[in-house]
């Protein structure tokens, strides 16, 4: 669904950001990108959205592939109900759908919050809204910027659990940038371990799908996972 094949890219004239990246992700696959701040993840997210283009190499996605952001500031308009905030992308393609709207509330567990106005909302009923208004145009690409890094880490775990069921319900790929290690091992198939401006390893957590939550948090193959990124990560910095 998504394929980057040895991309090089820097912001005008400046130095190279991205030097030879490579990635694929499969349809309905999570890949977590982690690495130092600055290494350019979020780079990585802007070419692989189209919002940036490569100096050499390629960047493709599944012919006619719907995508979506979800960003750490939810940027609701504040002037706008819930249920129009979500509605917007669907307004601004012509194709308005209630019905698609009212579904996405539900599968982000605000279904009685579609009347509220954005101010009357806690942090994580906001980024509800941002991954409803996400998931409206039913898209087969996902890309998450460290969507959680704001929010405390119990509605952190909450919201993980709640993305886990949509990976599956909604069957998207996706890409997720985040800082925590931790959050990595716990959502993801894949990680990416970056390095400056490019990939120090792979992190395969293997957790078996059918845990709970607190089997999940729990399970020796997150921990593996973890030590293993910092591996990668202090070897780089070594
Ligand atoms: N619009 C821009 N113009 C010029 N340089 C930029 C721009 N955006 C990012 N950069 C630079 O590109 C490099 C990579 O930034 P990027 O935001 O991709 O890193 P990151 O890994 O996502 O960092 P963080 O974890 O702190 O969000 C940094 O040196 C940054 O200063």
């Amino acid at each position: 669904m998504i394929r980057v094949d040895n991309v090089r890219f820097g912001y005008g004239n400046a130095a190279l950001v991205l030097d030879g990246v490579s990635l694929s992700v499969a349809p309905g696959e999570m890949v977590a990108l982690v690495g130092p701040s600055g290494c350019g993840k979020s780079t990585l997210l802007r070419l692989v959205a189209g919002l940036e283009v490569p100096s050499a190499g390629s960047v493709t996605r599944g012919e006619g592939a719907e995508t979506g952001f979800v960003f750490q500031s939810p940027a609701l308009l504040p002037w706008k109900k819930v249920r129009a905030n979500v509605a917007l992308p669907l307004e601004l393609a012509g194709k308005p759908d209630t019905a698609a709207v009212q579904a996405c509330l539900d599968a982000a567990g605000i279904g009685d919050l579609g009347d509220r106005y954005p101010a009357s909302l806690s942090g994580g009923q906001a980024m509800r809204v941002s991954i409803a208004r996400a998931l409206v145009t039913a898209p087969d690409i996902l890309l998450f910027d460290e969507p959680f890094a704001a929010l405390d880490e119990i509605i952190r775990f909450h919201l993980n659990d709640l993305i886990l069921g949509l990976k599956v319900s909604r069957k998207f790929a996706s890409l997720f940038v985040t800082h925590s290690l931790y959050e990595a091992a716990y959502l993801a198939d894949r990680i990416l371990v970056m390095g400056k401006g490019r990939f120090l390893g792979q992190v395969v957590p293997g957790i078996d799908p059918a845990l709970g939550p607190k089997d999940r948090r729990a399970a020796p193959e997150l921990a593996a996972a973890v030590s293993a990124m910092q591996g990668w990560l202090e070897e780089a910095v070594a």
